[in-house]
């Protein structure tokens, strides 16, 4: 009599993938990346508490699916934010994990050949060399933490993470957040709920002991003391945009009853646009005009941006280099325009 399988009859493969010690051995952190994250870090950490009064800019891609595109477009990033260094620390979106609504292409380390092949292992391989070089470059990189079984591959290299709308009320999310080495974002989720964010921003500054992973893979339980520089991020939602004054003033009453630093990062994009990536425009154009005028709980702001214009579909044919295949983007001259107006707001704030 043949016994039926019980508990793996849905899994078709399991492929190992090296660990993330393996991983961190074979594409070391060069003493140069080390201390552009570190400077990062401490930068995100002193301007969301308000001990540093620049404004931080979390600027770069929807996602990364083209290595070289992305250097091309750090190293650009890299020259402004040297240009803007007194006025706003730039910190370059390097996306490499996409929650989807439903299905897609779920990013650089899931599938890095785009062709639903999913090498995962040389996803992680590819992305980690990315992270360490562009920090070599001098820019600091945002991620976005989506599968906790990835973050001990790259959290090293990272200088400022964000949870997403779609994970912000997940207890694995905060949990992690909480033992997470850089400041962290954690978005309103997509129905425009901002207290889910509150809510995870108390979660996540706390201790916390849950099963997750060790450097060598194998799980373990795992003890954090709590990320002190989680914050939301105001991100929009089906019911309308929220980087509005009254929408920022809300968000910072709820954490000051909480007990928690009042200061807010408003993300121009999603549903902060419509998904419209040129709203983007009015949308940080808005928010420097009140930073200009010295509006107090905005720390810092982000956006969607590549070295071309908006977006297509993968699968669709040759695709355009330096172009999103997920959301799109502002195109690279309304980015260069648009840290000036933000870099202006600051000087205008410090002359006031
Ligand atoms: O930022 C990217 C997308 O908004 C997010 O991954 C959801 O994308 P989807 O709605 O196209 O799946
Ligand atoms: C997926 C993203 O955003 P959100 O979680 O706000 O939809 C993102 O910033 O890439």
């Amino acid at each position: 009599m043949i016994t039926p399988l019980l508990d793996h009859s849905r899994i078709v493969s399991c492929d190992p993938v090296p660990t993330p010690a393996d991983l961190r051995l074979n594409v070391p952190a060069s003493d140069a990346a080390r201390s552009t994250v570190g400077r990062a870090r401490t930068a995100a950490s002193d301007i969301v508490a308000g001990r540093d009064d620049r404004l931080l800019v979390v600027v770069g891609p929807c996602s990364v699916h083209d290595p070289r595109a992305a250097m091309d477009y750090a190293a650009r990033l890299a020259e402004q934010s040297r240009r803007h260094r007194d006025r706003l620390q730039v910190v370059m979106r390097v996306y490499f994990e996409k929650p989807r609504t439903t299905l897609g292409w779920k990013g650089l380390l899931n599938d890095p050949h785009l062709d639903g092949s999913h090498d995962i292992a040389t996803g992680l391989l590819t992305g980690r060399m990315l992270l360490r070089d562009i920090a070599q470059l001098g820019l600091a990189t945002a991620g976005e933490f989506l599968d906790p079984a990835s973050s001990e591959y790259l959290a090293d290299l990272v200088g400022y993470g964000a949870i997403g709308a779609r994970t912000a009320a997940s207890q694995v999310h905060r949990q992690m957040v909480s033992g997470l080495p850089m400041p962290v974002g954690i978005k309103n989720s997509t129905d425009g709920d901002v207290q889910v964010a509150v809510d995870g921003v108390v979660s996540a500054a706390s201790a916390h002991r849950f099963l997750g992973t060790d450097p060598s893979g194998r799980l373990a339980s795992v003890g954090t003391i709590g990320n002190p520089d989680a914050h939301v991020i105001l991100r929009g939602g089906s019911t309308g945009p929220n980087y509005d004054a009254a929408s920022v003033a809300d968000t910072v009453a709820r954490l000051g009853r909480a007990g928690l630093p009042q200061r807010v990062v408003i993300d121009a994009s999603h549903g902060n646009s419509a998904k419209n990536h040129l709203r983007q425009r009015d949308v940080l154009r808005n928010i420097a005009a009140r930073v200009a005028m010295g509006e107090d709980g905005i720390a810092g702001v982000m956006a969607e941006s590549f070295l071309v214009e908006g977006r297509q579909d993968l699968g669709a044919g040759p695709l355009t280099y330096g172009q999103s295949i997920t959301d799109a983007c502002l195109g690279w001259d309304s980015t260069v325009e648009l840290l000036d107006v933000l870099s202006s707001a600051v000087s205008a704030r410090r002359a006031a």
